[in-house]
């Protein structure tokens, strides 16, 4: 883990960098380091219903990787065992290198995880909140105040750090969990749904702060998310999830290259075929199963919880 957050964080002005602008990064800059994610043959069931199902994953070293799926694709299951938070019944976990097994500690001083569930505390401080979490994870105390002042700047909170977060509106809260994980400086920033139920001004500005951070610090950051959008405009490679394995996987012009050609091939294309969207692709792949299966990906969108998590 680095022992700073770097200075380019504090000064990485929400909006200067877009998703777009990060995804220019350079890119073929082989990573000399190990994967910052490497799942094999990941299992792991509650009684009867597997979760992951033999998951196969490999995320690399700075960059943005969207793990897609419907509900109950295995999504969260599979995170709560890369961050420690459920054991590995069957299969390896690595996190840059690292065995959660057995590293357990090691594992979560390399993270930075926001989880779905709401893990500010409405009752305290922008800054209060963000304090905790530097104590936490062992901030030193001579270092902390300016940590905790360099991630609330980072993620563009530091007027509002003296308010209670429950005055914040939704993004306001979803930026303050993400400085709450970003002041251990992780390595790897592990966010599950990170807009779900912000609206879409919200949603730019988290993923501005999200590739602000991210390309000042050139962090890893792993994202579920069931927005096939977002996962298009923000993410330089996907996999597509579904009941507990992965049924895709690269970059989204990759994937629906793919397609495209498998529709030239089989005689679709040259129809009035629409180009192909990254949720096509995902219908492709995964088949009628998808339908069957309880949620989609738009019902889902308007049905979950952050409406709920900050009132
Ligand atoms: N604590 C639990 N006890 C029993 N079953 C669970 C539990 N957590 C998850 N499951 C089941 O495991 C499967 C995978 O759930 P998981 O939450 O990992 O999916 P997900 O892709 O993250 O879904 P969502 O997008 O809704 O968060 C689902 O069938 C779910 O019902």
């Amino acid at each position: 883990m680095t022992d700073d957050i770097p200075d380019a964080v504090r000064d990485a002005a929400p909006g200067d960098v877009t998703g777009t602008a990060a995804r220019d990064l350079p890119r073929d800059t082989a990573p000399a380091e190990p994967d910052a994610v490497t799942c094999r043959a990941l299992a792991y069931a509650f009684g009867d219903t597997k979760a992951v199902d033999g998951l196969d994953l490999s995320v690399h070293a700075g960059e943005v990787f969207g793990l897609l799926g419907p509900n109950g694709a295995g999504k969260t299951t599979a995170i709560r065992c890369i961050t420690t938070l459920l054991p590995v019944p069957a299969g390896m976990v690595g996190v840059f290198g690292c065995d959660p097994a057995r590293e357990r500690m090691a594992v979560r001083r390399l993270l930075g995880y926001v989880p779905q569930q709401l893990s500010a505390d409405a009752a305290l401080t922008g800054r209060e909140n963000v304090s905790l979490f530097a104590r936490v994870f062992d901030v030193s105390r001579r270092e902390r105040a300016a940590r905790v002042a360099q991630a609330l700047a980072a993620v563009g909170l530091a007027d509002a750090a003296g308010r209670l977060a429950k005055t914040y509106s939704g993004g306001m809260i979803r930026r303050l969990e993400l400085a709450q994980a970003l002041v251990s400086a992780p390595r790897l920033l592990i966010l599950d749904e990170p807009t779900i139920g912000l609206d879409p001004i919200a949603r730019t500005t988290v993923w501005q702060h999200i590739n602000a951070v991210r390309a000042a610090t050139g962090m890893t950051v792993l994202v579920t998310t069931h927005s096939m959008d977002e996962a298009d405009q923000y993410c330089d490679r996907v996999a597509l999830m579904h009941r507990g394995r992965i049924h895709a996987l690269g970059t989204p012009d990759e994937l629906r290259a793919e397609l495209r050609e498998r529709r030239r091939a089989s005689g679709e294309a040259g129809r009035g075929e629409a180009e192909p969207t990254l949720e096509d692709v995902f219908r492709d792949v995964a088949g009628r199963g998808l339908d069957e299966q309880s949620g989609g990906f738009r019902d889902v969108r308007s049905t979950r919880r952050t409406a709920s998590r900050v009132g």
